[in-house]
Parts: structure tokens; C-alpha cells; sequence
């Protein structure tokens, strides 16, 4: 009964945190899986309370149990973007009923042993791999508690199931047959407990990684942000130093972009501005990631590569944006240019502030000399030396 109780615990927890704001159908499955946990463990004491003859009690006792499993793996399974297959679990119910019905599966603990143990342990293994197989390193790492448990409850059932079925003969002392009994029973009643976590940290890792993609990410136009460039821009900047390659800034703004907006509303506005990130995106693949650091302007750090090289990119990016205007609903299209600068390391650049500082630079020059042009730092706009420099040298 004990059992029975964690994993009623185990249905209303997955319950209550997916009405308490984690909304992931995956906590369905764990819901129910506690429920078939609880009924297996009731029915089993209404066995000891109520011996009976009929094969369905049994049977019905040993399809929640394996549901029990199977709607773990469920979980799992939907929590990865996969379906969660209850239509397998469907047709294991009725294999399970149906080999009750057999003589040597009602007669036999042996035969109901080697018929069951496998059919859990394959649950148990799907589920440790494919938490396993996670390509994301800080969601497997999130998923290890609940490998670690999948797999040592399978090694728990085969040795387990090894002495019962040396014990079958009667060779089996009754003080070693109720150690495996007891032992059996604890074992789910600790597995359920741990399961129960286990689920509960991986649903708050998936959360806490959605809410970080959220803090990164421009609504807009789906974009990394300036809070992400922060981030990314230090580390491009630590590895292109530590490798001795070099590193640019280019950062572009949409020309006169105030009377888009003034002249066709700030929807049309919004559209022109998912739609130069579009086509800068398509320029940018296998360069740089593309920031949006204010309402029209971007930044994309360019690791490995000189001046001129991320002056040649910018011009492909400035030659479509110029070629390709915003159709707006086929009625209208909205013709847009960008302006853009483009400078790179240097050896002095106390951090990559400095860098996109003279992108900045570049990009206001190419504003003055007539938009739609790209300017670069040390070639259009005179080389000023860095802030830190400059300080120290004050
Ligand atoms: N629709 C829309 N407008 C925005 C957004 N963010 C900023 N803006 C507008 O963008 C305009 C920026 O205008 P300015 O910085 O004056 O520059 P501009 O008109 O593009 O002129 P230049 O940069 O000098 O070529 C402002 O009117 C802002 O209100 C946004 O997310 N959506």
C-alpha cells in the first residue's frame, strides 16, 4: 500500500506542476504512469487480502505494471518531440491478458518471470538510451538521474529474476524468497520516488533553458539580441586571440527607416525589418550570427576574417537588400537600403566593445557620405585609437 500511495503521489505531483505553469504534455504521461503504479501496487494487495483463482486479477495487475514503465518512457519520449506510442502499450495489454490465459504462464512463476523481465527491462533500456542519446550536453546532464535509475532497476529485475528462477525448484530457503519479495517491492516503492524527481528536473531544465532562449532572443525577427552578443561577442573574441585568427564587426542599419514607418505604418515597418534580417541571414550562413542590437541595426561578429573580407560580405548584403524590396500583402513594395560599417580587431582592442565601437564609426560615415554604401574602418574611416589606449595615454 505503501507503494501504492507514491505513486498515487507521483499522478497528483505531475498533476499539480502542470497546472502550477509547466504546461508539458509530457507530465500526462508521468500522471498516468503513477496512476497504473498505484493500481498494480492496490490490486497486488487485494491479492494477499483476497487470494483468487481467476487469471484476469493477475493479468489486469501485470498490465499496470508494465504500463507503469511504459508510460515513463511515454514521457520521455514526448518530452523529446517524439509520439509517445500508448497504441504499443495498447497492444502489449492485450499480449499480457492473453498469455494469462495460458496454463504454464498461470502455473508457473518461472514462466511469468522470464515472460515479464524482458519486457520491463527493454522499457527500462529505451528509456536510459534515449535520454542518453541526447545531442544537448546540459540535457543529458539534466536526464542522467533518471538514466542512472532506468538502468539500475534493470540490472536490479535481471538479478532478481535470476534467483527466482534458481529458486523455482524449491531449492529456495523462505527466509531468501521473502527477502526477494520485500527487496521487489521496495525497490519500485524507491524507484517511483526517484522517478518522481528525476522528471520534475527534467522538465525544469527544458523550462529553464526555454526561458534563457527567450532572454537571448528578439521577438521580432527571432534574431540573437544585445544581451546575446554580450555573451557570444567575449567568447569569439577569446578563442580568435587564443588561435591568433582575426576577427571583424559588421553592423548595418536600414536607411531612413523612420518614414517606412511614417509613410506606411508601423506594421509595414515591423515586416521591413524581419525582412532585411532575412536576406542578411541567407548572406551571413557560415559567418557570423546575426544580432539585432537596436530597432534597425544589426551587428555580426565575423570570426576569422580580415577587414576586406567582411568589407565583401557587407557588399553582398547591401546589394540584396538594395535588389530585393519588401512586397507588402501584393499590393505595394517598399524599396529599403542599408548603410553599413565594417571594421576588425586590432591589436591593441582592449575587448570587443572597441571593435564594434569603430563599426559604429564606419557605419554613421557611410550614413554621411549618401546610405546605401558600406564604409570600413581604417580604409574610408580614419584608424582612431582605442578607448583604452587613448585613456592611457592621457
Ligand atoms: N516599426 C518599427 N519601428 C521601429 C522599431 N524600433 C525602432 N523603430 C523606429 O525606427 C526609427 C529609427 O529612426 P532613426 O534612428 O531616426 O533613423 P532613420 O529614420 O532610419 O534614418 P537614418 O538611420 O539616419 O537613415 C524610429 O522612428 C523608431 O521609432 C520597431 O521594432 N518597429
Amino acid at each position: 500500500m505503501a507503494t501504492a500511495l507514491v505513486g498515487a503521489s507521483m499522478a497528483l505531483g505531475m498533476g499539480l506542476l502542470y497546472h502550477a505553469g509547466a504546461r508539458q504534455r509530457c507530465l500526462f504521461d508521468w500522471a498516468l504512469a503513477g496512476l497504473f503504479f498505484a493500481a498494480n501496487n492496490v490490486l497486488s494487495a487485494l491479492m494477499i487480502a483476497f487470494p483468487t483463482e481467476q487469471f484476469l486479477v493477475p493479468g489486469a495487475g501485470n498490465v499496470f505494471y508494465v504500463a507503469g514503465h511504459f508510460g515513463i518512457l511515454a514521457g520521455l519520449r514526448r518530452h523529446l518531440g517524439l509520439p509517445p506510442r500508448w497504441e504499443a502499450m495498447g497492444v502489449l495489454a492485450l499480449a499480457i491478458l492473453g498469455a494469462h490465459v495460458l496454463a504454464p504462464v498461470q502455473s508457473s512463476l518461472a514462466h511469468r518471470v522470464l515472460l515479464f523481465t524482458p519486457i520491463i527491462a527493454g522499457i527500462n533500456f529505451s528509456a536510459a538510451r534515449l535520454l542518453w542519446r541526447q545531442p544537448d550536453r546540459e540535457a543529458r546532464r539534466a536526464g542522467m538521474p533518471m538514466i542512472l535509475l532506468e538502468t539500475c532497476f534493470l540490472v536490479q529485475q535481471t538479478v532478481r529474476a535470476g534467483y527466482l528462477l534458481a529458486g523455482e525448484g524449491g531449492s529456495m530457503t523462505p527466509a531468501v524468497s521473502r527477502f526477494l519479495q520485500i527487496s521487489g517491492s521496495l525497490a519500485v516503492l524507491v524507484f517511483l520516488s526517484v522517478a518522481m524527481l528525476s522528471c520534475v528536473m527534467i522538465v525544469h531544465q527544458q523550462q529553464a533553458r526555454a526561458l534563457r532562449l527567450a532572454s537571448l532572443t528578439d521577438m521580432l525577427t527571432g534574431c540573437l539580441n544585445r544581451r546575446a552578443l554580450h555573451e557570444a561577442a567575449a567568447r569569439t573574441l577569446a578563442r580568435c586571440r587564443r588561435d591568433g585568427a582575426p576577427l571583424a564587426f559588421i553592423t548595418f542599419d536600414i536607411d531612413h527607416f523612420k518614414s517606412i514607418n511614417d509613410r506606411h505604418g508601423h506594421a509595414v515597418g515591423d515586416s521591413a525589418i524581419r525582412h532585411v534580417a532575412a536576406l542578411s541571414d541567407g548572406v551571413l550562413r557560415g559567418c557570423g550570427a546575426l544580432f539585432r542590437i537596436g530597432g534597425e541595426e544589426f551587428a555580426v561578429p565575423v570570426a576569422g576574417a580580415r577587414a576586406h573580407q567582411a568589407g565583401a560580405v557587407a557588399e553582398r548584403l547591401r546589394a540584396l537588400v538594395a535588389a530585393t524590396p519588401l512586397d507588402v500583402g501584393g499590393r505595394h513594395e517598399v524599396r529599403m537600403t542599408v548603410s553599413v560599417g565594417v571594421a576588425a580587431l586590432l591589436p591593441g582592442d582592449a575587448g570587443w566593445e572597441d571593435i564594434l565601437r569603430r563599426a559604429d564609426e564606419a557605419l554613421y560615415y557611410a550614413k554621411q557620405h549618401g546610405r546605401n554604401r558600406v564604409s570600413v574602418h581604417g580604409v574610408d574611416v580614419q584608424a582612431t585609437p582605442p578607448a583604452s589606449r587613448r585613456a592611457a595615454g592621457a
